[in-house]
């Protein structure tokens, strides 16, 4: 679908179907019991669009008396919530993804604005994020306990799963629908209420989904929105006595921070952070199947994408060869405003384009070779946003901060490597644990890395995106716990075991 056909459709989407014009949007409150609830602080966040400066909308600035509101509503609801049968549940969450594809060009649009994304790519964010509703929806139905066969007369162990409680969602800015959804898509129809906290740069998207849950049929106070910056009232959300568990995606900072305030008054976690994904492109691999998977795995989001592609080692037999042909797909890419059929768009604000800037001076500092982009996009279309172009570092080495600091922009660094047993050891050499990705003709080999390489997903021979019933997440500083599949939903309940005699 091209951009024009999309814009046609969100206007279609608009006037048919949308409670909420463009208007509406400016000044967004809290939502909190199926309600617009008004910030107790009577101020609100500006959101900017990252593409003009301009200010899409304001979302309210929470503190902890909004926070002790969300939570309490959400406490209440869990009482009658967790007694729902899990098929009244799970239809409330099919109709909440039907109602999601109906109103996906109106959140788009609203993504796309707040984000600075291309519009297919929030079209496609939506899509996909009903999609999980509905895979989630489908998997808890599977959901079961067990009776183990102790074989004792008058006497039997019941080993059942409960919902966990209440859960405080907070998510990043990059794909704030999908990684809200991975959470409250499991906790949802295990049982469990929700109090999201979205990104102070991203918020509107998230209060959208909230009203169109309240359509869906969800009764008050099972899903909750709070707006405001995360340090503020990140805390009173972790410490609150009716928080059960915290599932968390962002920086490894913010992660570790909550994680450990989380273990301080004993609450459960999961936690999705940050990642340095490599990737080891082999002699024999086929550079015409690794070079467009590693673009665009690269640039998809502009870079700010939790497993992107960010380093990669490339056989020295095949590394010139392997630079001359991804940098001339780099320089395809089209980069400019999310509604002109650009392939990227800006940086979301000013912090995460500087890192871009600040890897790249260090990587030329210390001998790197930029073959393509290395600084601001500057003109009439650019001025106005924090816009930086596809760039590829070549000669790095790993003094570098492009191949062990997370870049969170459109920007790799390319190494040379002699032996696989080198690739994998310095593909391993990093805190990170999130993704990484092989490319070789040798299956087995393939296969070897795979398993050798320390992260919690391994493509091998291509890179798309994670897959909706297989469980997601990362090893060492990327993380703990996993979403997705049927452990993503397990994830939202406690085991118990009754002994049941008669
Ligand atoms: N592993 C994954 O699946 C995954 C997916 C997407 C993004 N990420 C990571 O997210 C990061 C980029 O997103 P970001 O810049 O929005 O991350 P961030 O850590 O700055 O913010 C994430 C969220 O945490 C909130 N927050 C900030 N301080 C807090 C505190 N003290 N207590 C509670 N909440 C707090 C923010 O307001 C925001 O809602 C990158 O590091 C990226 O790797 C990871
Ligand atoms: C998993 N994903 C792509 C939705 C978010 C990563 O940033």
């Amino acid at each position: 679908m091209t951009t024009d056909e999309c814009y046609v459709l969100i206007r279609h989407s608009l006037t048919r179907h949308s409670s909420l014009a463009h208007s509406t949007f400016k000044k967004m409150e809290h939502f909190i019991n199926n309600q617009r609830h008004t910030p107790d602080s009577g101020q609100y966040i500006e959101v900017i669009n990252p593409c003009t400066a301009e200010v899409v909308g304001t979302c309210a600035r929470g503190n902890t008396a909004d926070v002790h509101a969300a939570l309490t509503s959400a406490g209440a609801a869990f009482q009658t919530w967790k007694k729902q049968p899990a098929a009244h549940r799970v239809k409330l969450q099919h109709e909440a993804a039907r109602l999601m594809r109906l109103y996906s060009y109106e959140i788009a649009d609203m993504l796309a604005r707040e984000l600075g994304r291309p519009l297919a790519g929030c079209i496609h964010e939506i899509s996909r994020s009903a999609d999980l509703l509905d895979f989630y929806a489908e998997e808890a139905l599977r959901m079961k306990g067990e009776i183990p066969l102790h074989n004792l007369e008058g006497e039997k162990a019941l080993v059942v799963r409960q919902p966990i409680g209440v859960v405080v969602a907070i998510t990043p800015f990059n794909y704030p629908i999908t990684l809200l959804c991975m959470k409250i898509g499991a906790a949802l129809p295990m049982g469990c209420t929700v109090v999201a906290k979205p990104s102070e740069d991203t918020p509107l998207s998230t209060l959208r989904l909230a009203e169109i849950f309240k359509e869906a049929g969800y009764p008050e106070g099972v899903f909750n929105v709070i707006t405001g910056y995360g340090h503020e009232i990140g805390n009173a959300l972790v410490e609150h006595p009716i928080t059960s568990k915290i599932a968390f995606t962002g920086g490894t900072n913010t992660g570790k921070r909550i994680g450990a305030l989380a273990a301080a008054h004993n609450k459960r976690v999961t936690l999705e952070l940050g990642g340095q994904s490599p990737v080891i492109v082999c002699e024999e691999a086929d550079l015409s199947v690794a070079c467009p998977a590693i673009v665009k795995h690269a640039f998809a989001n502009s870079g700010q994408f939790c497993y992107r592609v960010n380093r990669v080692y490339v056989h020295q037999n095949v590394y010139e060869a392997f630079v001359e042909k991804i940098t001339a797909l780099a320089n395809r890419l089209k980069v400019g405003d999310p509604f002109s059929n650009s392939d990227m768009g800006p940086m979301v604000n000013r912090k995460i384009y500087q890192n871009s800037e600040v890897q790249v001076a260090d990587a030329l500092q210390k001998g790197g070779t930029v073959k393509t982009g290395g600084s601001r996009l500057t003109g009439e279309d650019y001025d106005k946003g924090w816009f930086f172009p596809p760039t590829i570092i070549a000669d790095t080495n790993h003094s570098m901060k492009i191949m062990t600091e997370e870049t969170f922009g459109p920007v790799i660094g390319v190494m040379k490597f002699s032996t696989n047993e080198e690739a994998v050891a310095l593909g391993n050499d990093s805190e990170y644990g999130l993704a990484a990705y092989v490319f070789s003709g040798q299956l087995g080999t393939g296969l070897r890395m795979a398993e050798e390489l320390e992260a919690g997903s391994v493509w091998v021979n291509n890179i798309h995106r994670s897959y909706q019933d297989v469980p997601f997440g990362g090893v060492k500083q990327s993380g703990i716990g996993r979403e997705k599949g049927r452990y993503g939903l397990e994830a939202y309940t406690e085991l118990k075991t009754i002994y049941l005699n008669y």
